[in-house]
């Protein structure tokens, strides 16, 4: 908890005056939120918010920060937001907290995108945390049977009673419980060409800053692209 506050409150020193900010969803990316919130409140910082989810949007709003939607702003500067996995080329698995679609595509109208994790979620290789992809529920069954004679171990996410999970924007969450993924670039491809497959978790080449929260203290790291 300790190094989510950490890297939440370091990241939000990239915030400046009049900059519109993409607000990440999740735990950690809970912090960054509140420490803008402080900073709208504490020192009259301006800026708009492009919230990630219904979540994030309700924190911001009970923080005082001015929200704008994605299809309302030219452009977002910088998007802050958590990650699931992060490999050693900076590639990143997202969608542990199913908003991947809406961080995506906020992700995708940024200039800069930094990520905030603790220490944890730096590995050698994606794939131990599994890979969420967003489906509409229509023929939701095929998919999953498809993935399943893939052998990616297809699982669909449920509630804590056993319904299905739906996403904010009503549709299913399948995890990939992959192990191991050698080749996401290849692998994204394959998922986003299979019709009714929203969006996968993969955020590939998009990072450009990551701050790791570890126990000798936050370590930014200024991604080439
Ligand atoms: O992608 C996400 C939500 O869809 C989150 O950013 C990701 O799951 C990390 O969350 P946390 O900071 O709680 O570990």
């Amino acid at each position: 908890m300790e190094l989510k506050k950490a890297v939440g409150i370091e990241a939000a020193k990239y915030i400046e005056d009049g900059m519109v900010v993409g607000l990440g969803t999740g735990s950690t990316a809970y912090y960054f939120v509140e420490e803008i919130g402080r900073r709208v409140k504490e020192e009259h910082l301006n800026v708009t918010g492009v919230t990630t989810s219904t979540r994030t949007k309700e924190q911001a709003e009970s923080l005082g920060i001015p929200l704008k939607s994605v299809d309302e702003v030219e452009r977002i500067a910088i998007t802050v937001d958590g990650a699931d996995e992060i490999s050693k080329d900076f590639q990143g698995i997202k969608g542990g907290g199913g908003a991947l679609l809406i961080e995506k595509i906020v992700a995708n109208n940024s200039d800069q995108v930094i990520w905030i994790v603790d220490q944890s979620k730096m590995v050698d290789e994606l794939g131990a945390f599994p890979l969420p992809i967003e489906v509409i529920k229509y023929g939701s069954q095929h998919i999953f049977n498809q993935l399943k004679a893939k052998g990616y171990n297809p699982e669909f996410r449920t509630n804590q009673d056993g319904s299905r999970y739906l996403t904010d924007e009503e549709n299913y969450i399948i995890d990939l419980h992959m192990g191991k993924i050698t080749d996401p670039l290849s692998l994204g491809n394959e998922l986003i060409e299979m019709v009714g497959v929203v969006e996968h978790g993969l955020f590939l080449n998009r990072v450009n800053r990551v701050l790791v929260g570890t126990d000798e203290g936050v370590k930014d790291i200024k991604v080439e692209r």
